[in-house]
């Protein structure tokens, strides 16, 4: 579950054999086809928490998935991390109002991801020879925000951000679903650094074959 359309596209034509794609509505496209033999889909979520809400929520409740990957594209945040680099979320953190709409008032739930698949990708990663970091998201309710302390978030050990990954963990643990989040860092926060169209396409060929190796494996 790609954030950006055109990359849902990108995915299921390069890896999938025999995508159709079932859907186009808001151009949010979806396709099925086969990698390695196994029916996989590739759905947009479109950016933020609310937009993959509905996509998680109607791939669950209409359709029946049982297992959701989201690789997408992140801003580096804290030193450690480098561009291109290959993050596992292990844990999501938000400014969102997902949790306390969903918890009430003094109830700081952490969505995480499922672990079984956690453990996977990170194994199938070293298999694959693809490097990568693991550790909690920073799941932004703004693109452009000025206001955020994000000295504070690199100190508390944070990664990365982008604009969904504790929303689909928290979504993920009310439907008693598998959810990993897979990112590639495109830009850093700290240095101004920022992939070009070019170098984007080929650092995000190891996130998606290594979401889709992982997503094999991890059938039931
Ligand atoms: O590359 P995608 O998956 O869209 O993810 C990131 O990019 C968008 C912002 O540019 C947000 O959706 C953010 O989460
Ligand atoms: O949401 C995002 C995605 C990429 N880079 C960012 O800084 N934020």
């Amino acid at each position: 579950m790609p954030g950006d359309p055109l990359r849902t596209k990108f995915i299921a034509e390069t890896y999938l054999d025999d995508p159709v794609q079932y859907s186009n509505v808001r151009n949010m496209f979806g396709y099925t086809g086969t990698y390695k033999g196994k029916r996989i889909s590739v759905q947009g979520s479109g950016m933020g928490i609310p937009s993959l809400a509905i996509y998680t929520t109607e791939l669950i409740k209409e359709y029946g998935v049982k297992t959701i990957y989201r690789v997408g594209s992140c801003g580096g945040m804290s030193p450690d991390v480098k561009i291109r680099d290959v993050i596992l979320g292990q844990a999501g953190t938000t400014d969102s109002s997902i949790i306390q709409n969903t918890f009430g008032p003094g109830m700081y739930y952490s969505p995480i991801a499922d672990f079984g698949l956690l453990d996977s990708a990170y194994h199938t990663a070293q298999e694959m020879n693809i490097k990568t970091k693991v550790g909690n998201i920073f799941a932004a309710d703004r693109f452009y925000n000025d206001e955020l302390d994000i000295h504070k978030l690199i100190d508390y050990g944070v990664l990365a951000t982008e604009m969904e990954t504790s929303g689909l963990y928290l979504l993920a643990a009310k439907h008693h679903i598998r959810a990993l989040t897979i990112l590639t860092v495109s830009d850093h926060l700290l240095t101004g650094e920022a992939l070009s169209a070019k170098e984007r396409e080929t650092s995000f060929d190891e996130m998606a074959r290594l979401s889709l190796e992982t997503a094999v494996k991890n059938m039931k």
